[in-house]
């Protein structure tokens, strides 16, 4: 069997938690980053990286590139060497904004070496090992597979994923500050251990979230973007976030959460008030002082995609 000599991989952002689904909950966004790799017969360097786009210049370009880890981490499974190769990045992601950058970079590392390798995993498989990577599902599960995704373990440890029906007059809006919030630094303030109360209240808003979602019920998703697991203990690291909230909620959004571990905040609007949602998020981050983008999104139904 001739094997691919190159790959293609787009795979989209992910906004995860809203609210109260953390760690099991997360949506694919019309934000993209391309891993484009190449066989190489001779190479002195295992891996040739180079980055473009968005904030390039953060990203490593040697072998510690998460990317080329999740690429080396696919051979290493099917107890295989890596081929040399060239791997060109192309980022619209923006970096360790809770919007999915690493799940990007993990997804696309293991489904470039899954193609060059003759496709050996079937895509349970890698979501499996992306898992396994990522330390949780909300981020890799939609960014493989696209659309709003619950993600849970069955009786036997393996991923149950659902997809999340979510109806089409809400919007996802956006606002992304210029500074960062790695993952690791939010997951550090939650605690280890949650009281009863908590654990019900978020039971609950999780359940009335999907049903919010599914039907744009204002009133249900209203109610249900709030969540006691996370936000109480990282709202303080994101400076601004109750002006943004109270923006957001003036201009008529069901609600706001923090997208991922932050610092992006992510209002959820009906489809005719988003762009005004957007406006008003930007203007107040701004009025305290920081560079914001915010746009009106969309949900990326189909996940990575592949071009041999
Ligand atoms: N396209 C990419 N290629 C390689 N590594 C990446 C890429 N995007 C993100 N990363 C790595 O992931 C880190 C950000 O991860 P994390 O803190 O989890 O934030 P995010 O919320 O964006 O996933 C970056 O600092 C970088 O090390
Ligand atoms: N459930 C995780 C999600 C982290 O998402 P990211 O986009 O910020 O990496 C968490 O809340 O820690």
């Amino acid at each position: 069997m001739t094997l691919p000599d190159h790959a293609i991989v787009s795979v989209p952002a992910t906004t995860t938690n809203i609210g109260p689904g953390f760690d099991c909950l997360g949506a694919a966004l019309s934000l993209r980053n391309h891993f484009t790799f190449t066989r190489l017969d001779q190479s002195i360097e295992p891996v040739q990286i180079s980055v473009s786009g968005l904030e390039a210049a953060r990203v490593k370009t040697n072998e510690t590139n998460l990317a080329y880890q999740a690429f080396a981490k696919l051979f290493q499974h099917l107890k295989q060497s890596p081929p040399l190769i060239k791997l060109e990045i192309r980022l619209g992601v923006p970096l360790a904004r809770g919007l999915g950058s690493s799940a990007t970079a993990i997804v696309g590392g293991l489904v470039g070496a899954n193609v060059l390798a003759g496709s050996p995993l079937s895509e349970a498989e890698l979501v499996a090992i992306a898992v396994d990577m990522e330390g949780h599902p909300d981020n890799v599960v939609p960014a493989m597979l696209g659309g709003c995704r619950l993600a849970a373990t069955d009786l036997n440890g393996e991923w149950a994923i659902a997809p999340v029906p979510w109806h089409s007059e809400i919007v996802p809006v956006v606002a992304i500050p210029d500074f960062e919030l790695s993952t690791a630094e939010a997951r550090r303030v939650l605690p280890a251990a949650y009281s009863r109360p908590d654990a019900v209240f978020n039971m609950g808003h999780l359940g009335l979230l999907l049903r919010g979602l599914d039907t744009a019920h204002s009133d249900w998703l209203r109610a249900a973007l709030q969540d006691r697991i996370h936000q109480p203990y990282r709202r303080s690291l994101i400076l601004g976030f109750d002006a943004v909230e109270a923006a957001a909620v003036a201009a008529g959004a069901y609600g706001l959460v923090i997208s991922g571990a932050g610092p992006t905040l992510l209002a959820l609007a009906h489809a005719d008030i988003a762009p005004l949602v957007a406006e008003a998020m930007k203007a107040a981050w701004e009025d305290q002082g920081i560079s914001v983008q915010a746009q009106a999104l969309h949900l990326d139904p189909t996940g990575v995609s592949v071009q041999v």
